[in-house]
């Protein structure tokens, strides 16, 4: 029997994929692995018995990574299950920060409805009228998921597309339009681009990627929009670009005293993934990689640990390993093993950065007691026994 425990509500189309093995636990102490959305986890203490946190969606800066991977917990997360969601909205606030949609309905909310609506409308619509974004351009800072896919869609509303990426990943430039100029300095991006949208990890290096100057770069009448994090752009800065007449439109999904109801913007609720679409993606994405990790051990979109696939263990027993990339460990591993008259038929060993799992199949079935000899290692988190 496995225990889960939901941080935030969950996709039902995802949990439904648990089999009766699988219990939904009340008691996030009891779980073996939690499934997480946006909830802040920094100040949450895991119980030892949980292995693995997977975040259905994208952005795991709500998570202690550091943490978790000492404790050898295993943090996943859903790349590109809830992209398209993203895109779209960020296509909508491209057309919300152009033309004044929503001025025009709360104008009409207010009208009374007599039988001259129709010419008050015709006679008011100057004022909510605006420009196209066909033909404008549009810079991509983030060419990953949710950057490739805003790039295409916009070159198939006529938009010119600039987009910068450093690290681009192979599967994202093959899925990238032709079309797309790919800049290789971001300056680019702020000095000629009438819209630009942000689309990277809130890491250390990013935070405020985003300031003064590089808005003191942008033209005038530039919209920028935020479906990534708040935290990547100095939004007092951003206000004061608008306060000045500088900035035309700051879109943004995530509210906080300083953007909401600030004078042009338009903030929305964190709303990018929340479609039917994307929460369901993303609970089965999530929940498919909890099984394959808490009954077989193997590791796909881990963002702290190496992927790792050992199939379905053949042999009499299997057992893995969360441990620092150091040297000397599998050395110590194997001498463990050999005392204990263990037989290894297969091993994987793989890193990430300064971490680093090992997967060793063996012909007997292993005792809590080498587990517990393999656990006493130093720079040893977590030992599991699979089968
Ligand atoms: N508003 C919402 O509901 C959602 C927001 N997000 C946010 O959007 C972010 C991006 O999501 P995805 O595209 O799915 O992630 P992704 O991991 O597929 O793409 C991120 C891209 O950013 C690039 N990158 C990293 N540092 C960079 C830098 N300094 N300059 C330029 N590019 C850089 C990476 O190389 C990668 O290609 C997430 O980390 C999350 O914070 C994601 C999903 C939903
Ligand atoms: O996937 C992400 O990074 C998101 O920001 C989506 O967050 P949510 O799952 O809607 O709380």
């Amino acid at each position: 029997m496995y225990e889960y425990y939901c941080l935030n509500p969950i996709s039902a189309v995802g949990l439904d994929k648990f089999p009766a093995k699988y219990e939904n636990t009340e008691c996030m102490q009891e779980a073996d692995a939690i499934l997480v959305r946006s909830a802040d986890m920094h100040n949450l203490e895991v119980a030892e018995k949980t292995a693995a946190v997977a975040r259905a969606g994208a952005g795991v800066n709500n998570i202690p990574l550091e943490k978790m991977t000492k404790k050898g917990v295993v943090v996943f997360n859903t790349p590109g299950a809830n992209a398209n969601g993203v895109k779209e909205m960020v296509i909508a606030g491209m057309l919300l920060a152009s033309r004044d949609i929503i001025g025009g309905i709360e104008w009409l909310e207010k009208q009374d409805v007599t039988e001259d609506i129709a010419k008050r409308a015709e006679k008011q619509k100057k004022q909510f009228a605006g420009c196209e974004i066909s033909g404008k351009k549009l810079g991509i800072i983030g060419l990953g998921a949710i950057g490739v896919r805003v790039a295409n869609a916009a070159i198939h509303l006529g938009m010119e597309v600039y987009g910068y990426d450093p690290y681009i990943s192979v599967d994202a430039a093959w899925n990238l339009s032709r079309s797309i100029y790919h800049i290789n300095d971001i300056n680019m991006i702020y000095r000629d681009c009438d819209y630009i949208t942000i689309h990277v990890p809130l890491t250390d290096a990013t935070r405020k990627m985003i300031g003064k100057e590089e808005i003191a770069q942008m033209k005038d009448d530039v919209v920028l929009l935020n479906f990534a994090r708040d935290l990547l752009v100095d939004e007092e800065a951003v206000c004061e670009a608008l306060k000045a007449g500088k900035m035309k439109k700051y879109v943004t999904d995530f509210a906080n005293p300083t953007v909401a109801n600030a004078p042009n913007t338009l903030v929305t609720p964190h709303l990018g993934a929340s479609t039917e679409e994307s929460e369901d993606n993303c609970a089965v994405m999530a929940v498919k990689q909890l099984m394959d990790y808490l009954e077989n051990g193997n590791i796909k979109n881990s963002v702290n640990y190496p992927s790792c696939d050992g199939g379905t263990c053949i042999d009499a027993g299997r057992l893995t390993i969360n441990h620092k990339n150091i040297p000397n460990m599998i050395s110590q591993f194997t001498k463990v093993l050999g005392d204990a008259g263990v037989n290894i038929a297969n091993m994987i060993n793989k890193s990430k950065g300064d971490y680093a799992y090992t997967m060793i199949d063996v012909t007997m079935p292993i005792s809590k007691e080498v587990a517990q000899a393999l656990k006493a290692i130093e720079e040893v988190y977590r030992v599991r026994i699979i089968k």
